[in-house]
């Protein structure tokens, strides 16, 4: 006997599917950057990948997963590089709505690593841009980064949990301003950011067509 499945279903389950290989990939890498196994062990290890790389790619996409709305209404960006669930590179990001703007809490990876025993500035701006765009465009004003500018008050630990926020602090025409920060979960202060965000007149022509 074979089931009715809801349109979309099969999909969303090969979905499901993906998002736990991006999660076993994400183990995979900072199993790399933390091995310290033999020369022969590396080169069989290497070759089974070549071959796993080689089965995907036999059903290659021509660009990652676009932004979409979920079946459940939610917004998604499955292959984005800060919230893609299905994206390895992503830690991903899950981000909460509050009254004040937008939260998240995070724990980095030894992949993420910059300074020893501490999580790669860049890394850290990266998740502030989007932390401060996703607070832009849930204000209803979606835009592209500017200019952002971070202050980086003391290094970021990985393998334990920190917390960002952030919020709009101000708004001009297609330009809207938000604040963030990456905080130890008692509130001290790590990483702070503020950034200018711009809705590109092309969106706005766009919506108004
Ligand atoms: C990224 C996906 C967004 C999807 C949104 C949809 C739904 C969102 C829902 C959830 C998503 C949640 C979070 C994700 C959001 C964001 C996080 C990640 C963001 C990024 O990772 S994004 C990549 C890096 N970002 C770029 O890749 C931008 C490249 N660039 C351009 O695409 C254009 O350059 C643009 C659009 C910036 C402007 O182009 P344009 O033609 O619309 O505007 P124009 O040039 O006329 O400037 C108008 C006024 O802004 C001033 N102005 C212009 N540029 C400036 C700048 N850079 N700094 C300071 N001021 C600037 C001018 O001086 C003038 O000022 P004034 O009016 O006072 O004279």
């Amino acid at each position: 006997m074979t089931m009715d499945l809801a349109p979309g279903h099969d999909e969303e389950t090969r979905l499901a599917a993906l998002a736990v290989l991006a999660q076993q990939v994400r183990e995979l890498m900072d199993a790399v950057v933390l091995t310290e196994a033999d020369e022969d062990e590396v080169t069989s290890v290497t070759a089974e990948l070549v071959a796993l790389t080689e089965r995907l790619n036999d059903a290659r996409r021509e660009r990652p997963l676009m932004p979409e709305f979920a079946p459940d209404g939610t917004f998604r960006h499955l292959g984005n590089a800060v919230t893609g669930a299905c994206n390895p590179h992503a830690l991903p990001l899950v981000i909460e709505h509050t009254p004040e703007g937008s939260q998240a809490d995070l724990e980095f990876r030894p992949t993420h690593e910059g300074p020893p025993n501490s999580v790669h500035g860049g890394v850290s701006a990266m998740i502030l841009d989007h932390l401060l765009g996703h607070a832009v465009a849930t204000s209803g004003r979606a835009g592209m980064t500017g200019t952002l500018t971070i202050r980086y008050r003391q290094p970021v630990p990985y393998g334990r949990p920190v917390v960002g926020t952030a919020a709009t602090t101000r708004a001009e025409g297609r330009k809207t301003w938000a604040d963030g920060t990456i905080s130890l979960p008692d509130g001290t202060p790590l990483v702070e950011a503020t950034g200018l965000f711009i809705t590109p007149s092309l969106w706005v022509e766009a919506a108004s067509d």
